[in-house]
């Protein structure tokens, strides 16, 4: 599969643009802040339904608008399937197909499927644990679609347990509580647990699954980067760490359910959740060394480099179509010997979309589809004013 356009309406700085794009290596180029990193980004939401780099629709819609269009149109098997999601600024995003009946995300989520490689992807390693919580979220949604929902699920259940626990913090404070918490309330709050312990194992355990598969690619591709022998690990640090001893089990089940007994108190005290899977993490060790305290900037780099090239692997071993390759604007931060490295990989993938601000970053051009991002806006405003009465 590739696709062949891009298009995006009142997607954040973009009122409306058409980005046509070629099999193999398509090389994006514009000035600093000219929408390049805005234009891929509407790709991975449509292929994740989110964002690596906010946590709400709100700043991906142009500011003024209520929601963005994001079209692209995939080549398959001699067919052009057009896949469209609408987000909203409000409300849920919505998705179709050959412009068909609406459909919710879930039902989009991996048909296109990418992985992007972004400037920032060195916080992978040294970051917050969010960043790494979105990449798990965005690849095991590619994966599974119905890791989407999970995830969804999970998420729902600790914004309810957690205003819950809230509203029942204030009223003791307020000493509206008398003799505690009604039973009405106690009895919400366990059957909220119940399901979030259930649906939070579950997840827990898709996690761990899928970092132990990106375990050897990983290994083998930072050897290849590196050029030496070192020793890589991913190591999930779930916060229902009895998923580690027992997995998806009654004995976990029980043993977290005796843990948020013990915690209530505090979760009272704070009004707020204190575990779950939305407080997860992992870690990269670098020859049995915590690589976020210990290695080097380049190490960082190279650690988040095959971090993603693993997951396109796994992507494309398991993905119906194969994914498509994005490079934003990461030639700049990288050395010659890897710019190189990573243009021939490059040149022998299906379809890669790489963004510049300079076209002197890239070793070689002469085998790519270059597109001068601010030549085709001068093209387009022209032909469009050309057309007015
Ligand atoms: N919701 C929004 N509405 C309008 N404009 C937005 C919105 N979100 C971001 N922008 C604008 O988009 C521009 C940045 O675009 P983008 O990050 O894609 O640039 P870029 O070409 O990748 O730049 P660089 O080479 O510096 O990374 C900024 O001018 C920013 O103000």
């Amino acid at each position: 599969m590739y696709i062949s356009r891009l298009a995006v309406d009142q997607y954040r700085s973009w009122s409306s643009f058409v980005l046509d794009l070629e099999p193999g290596l398509n090389i994006v180029q514009g000035r600093n802040g000219m929408g390049k990193t805005n234009l891929v980004e509407a790709l991975e939401v449509l292929s994740t339904g989110s964002s690596h780099r906010v946590s709400s629709s709100a700043p991906l819609v142009q500011r003024g608008q209520s929601k963005a269009t994001i079209r692209a149109n995939a080549q398959e098997g001699g067919q052009t399937i057009t896949y469209e999601l609408t987000v909203a600024l409000r409300g849920a995003n919505r998705g179709r197909i050959n412009g068909g009946p609406s459909l919710y995300m879930r039902d989009l989520v991996g048909r296109v499927p990418s992985v992007t490689f972004w400037p920032e992807d060195q916080r992978l390693v040294t970051g917050e644990p969010s960043g790494r919580r979105t990449f798990l979220d965005q690849m095991a949604s590619q994966l599974d679609p119905s890791y989407y929902q999970l995830r969804q699920d999970v998420s729902h259940l600790a914004q309810q347990r957690g205003a819950l626990l809230k509203q029942l913090s204030r009223a003791q404070e307020d000493g509206r509580f008398g003799a505690g918490p009604s039973q009405a309330d106690l009895s919400t709050l366990e059957v909220w647990t119940a399901q979030f312990i259930a649906k939070g194992m579950e997840l827990t355990a898709r996690r761990m699954r899928l970092l132990q598969e990106l375990q050897e690619p990983l290994e083998s591709i930072y050897r290849q980067l590196a050029g030496q022998e070192q020793e890589v690990a991913l190591v999930y640090q779930p916060s229902f760490a009895e998923v580690l001893e027992s997995g998806v089990s009654q004995e976990s089940s029980q043993r977290i359910s005796q843990h948020f007994q013990r915690i209530y108190p505090g979760e009272l005290a704070r009004g707020q959740n204190l575990i779950g899977p939305q407080r997860d993490d992992f870690a990269f060790t670098l020859n049995g060394m915590p690589a976020k305290e210990y290695a080097s900037n380049g190490e960082e780099w190279t650690l988040a480099l095959a971090l993603r090239l693993a997951e396109y692997q796994r992507l494309s071993e398991q993905a119906d179509s194969n994914p498509i390759l994005v490079l934003d604007d990461v030639f700049a931060q990288l050395d010659e010997q890897r710019r190189r490295q990573i243009l021939q990989f490059a040149q022998r993938q299906p379809q890669v979309i790489m963004t510049v601000a300079a076209l002197s970053d890239i070793p070689q051009t002469d085998q790519a589809h270059v597109i001068d991002l601010a030549q085709l806006v001068q093209e387009r405003a022209a032909l469009e004013a050309s057309l007015l009465p």
